[in-house]
């Protein structure tokens, strides 16, 4: 059954800016979409800021802590359920976030809102713990070369790793999440079957992870490749625990999220300014800028919680930071750096 919604997004133009604005108030009805025929679109998104951790640790120059922390924040007020926080791996191998230990400590935690923290192994779930973290992800990869380029190991020595932490999670009460990377092409093997990165998410799912996040690092998927690396995924773990991470190298992004909520899922990874990039994975442009994300959830009546303009402002300040360029369309629309 088409859910009937509100419309909460209307874009209008300021003539006295110049500026296109966004207002967030009409009163005016739509049906949620059946973009496919057959196929209804979620009513709600629950969408997973990962700039903080995904957008910053390809970072060359080290962001000071406290541009960090006042991101988070910003991020925080502007209605995100759950921030990507930092990550507890070795310093030695990404720099960028040798300070999560402060990250953790500074942040104001908003309530409502979960800040996960990837922990490739049990040192790093144990650090994290330290740190007050309250949720963690396990982060693995369909390819082989992938695995071993980004955590060190071979896919099932990562699987055993993920199982030490997973245990130790499980004592301390702790949800986790679990990746996988390179769901469609990995940039030392190039393309990526399906059947593998349904043998590992139903891995991780059967592990207990609560939700698996399926990662097209290097931005190549199309809604094609999604929808048949989707289909096969879907078939050994259940779509209401799948979110989709990608990457808008090849500015496939939003048609492939789209693919996957007219396949039922609802939990969407993006970071703000589509800032990032994977270290391991030479080429790939940031994840897709989530007040894209956003912007096209809303226009479809799909709830978020986000207020935009106040996204947005956070979008601006870490470009205005890192003196960068949004790579946010919406932004750009908008002016907003
Ligand atoms: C996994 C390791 C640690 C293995 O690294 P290793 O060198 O194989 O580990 P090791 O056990 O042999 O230890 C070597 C040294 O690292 C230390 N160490 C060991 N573990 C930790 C830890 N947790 N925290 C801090 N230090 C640690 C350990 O104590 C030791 O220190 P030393 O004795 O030489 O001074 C390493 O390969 C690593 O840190 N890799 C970084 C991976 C990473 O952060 N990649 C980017 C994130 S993944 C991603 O972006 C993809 C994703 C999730 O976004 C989804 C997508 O887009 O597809």
């Amino acid at each position: 059954m088409a859910a009937v919604m509100r419309l909460v997004n209307r874009s209008t133009l300021n003539p006295a800016m110049g500026q296109h604005c966004l207002a967030f108030s009409s009163a005016a009805k739509i049906k949620t979409a059946a973009v496919r025929p057959g196929h209804v679109l979620p009513e709600k998104v629950k969408i997973v800021e990962v700039g903080p951790r995904d957008g910053l640790q390809n970072e060359k120059t080290i962001v000071p802590t406290d541009t960090k922390i006042h991101l988070i924040n910003m991020l925080s007020e502007s209605g995100l359920p759950v921030i990507e926080a930092t990550s507890f791996v070795s310093p030695k191998w990404v720099p960028q976030m040798a300070d999560q230990v402060e990250v953790m400590k500074g942040i104001c935690r908003k309530s409502g809102v979960t800040y996960p923290v990837l922990t490739p192994n049990l040192k790093g779930f144990q650090s994290a713990m330290k740190a007050g973290a309250s949720e963690v992800a396990i982060f693995g990869a369909a390819s082989e070369l992938f695995s071993k380029k980004n955590i060190n190991c071979s896919v099932d020595e990562s699987l055993q790793r993920f199982d030490e932490v997973m245990k130790a999670a499980k004592e301390a009460g702790v949800p986790v999440r679990g990746y996988v990377s390179c769901v469609v092409g990995c940039p030392y093997e190039g393309k990526v079957a399906p059947e593998k990165v349904a043998h590992v998410a139903k891995r991780l799912y059967s592990m207990g992870c609560y939700e698996i996040s399926l990662g097209d690092t290097i931005g190549v998927g199309t809604p094609g490749s999604m929808s048949e690396m989707l289909e096969a995924v879907s078939r050994e773990v259940p779509v209401s625990a799948l979110a989709v991470h990608c990457h808008d190298t090849y500015g496939q992004a939003l048609a492939n999220i789209l693919v996957a909520l007219q396949m039922g899922i609802s939990v969407v990874d993006s970071s703000v300014a589509g800032l990032g990039g994977c270290p391991y994975a030479q080429g790939a442009s940031g994840n897709v800028a989530t007040e894209d994300v956003v912007y096209m959830l809303h226009g479809l009546g799909i709830q978020t919680g986000v207020d935009l303009p106040k996204l947005m402002d956070a979008g601006a300040f870490i470009c205005r930071t890192l003196n960068r360029k949004t790579n946010s369309k919406v932004a750009q629309a908008t002016c907003k750096l």
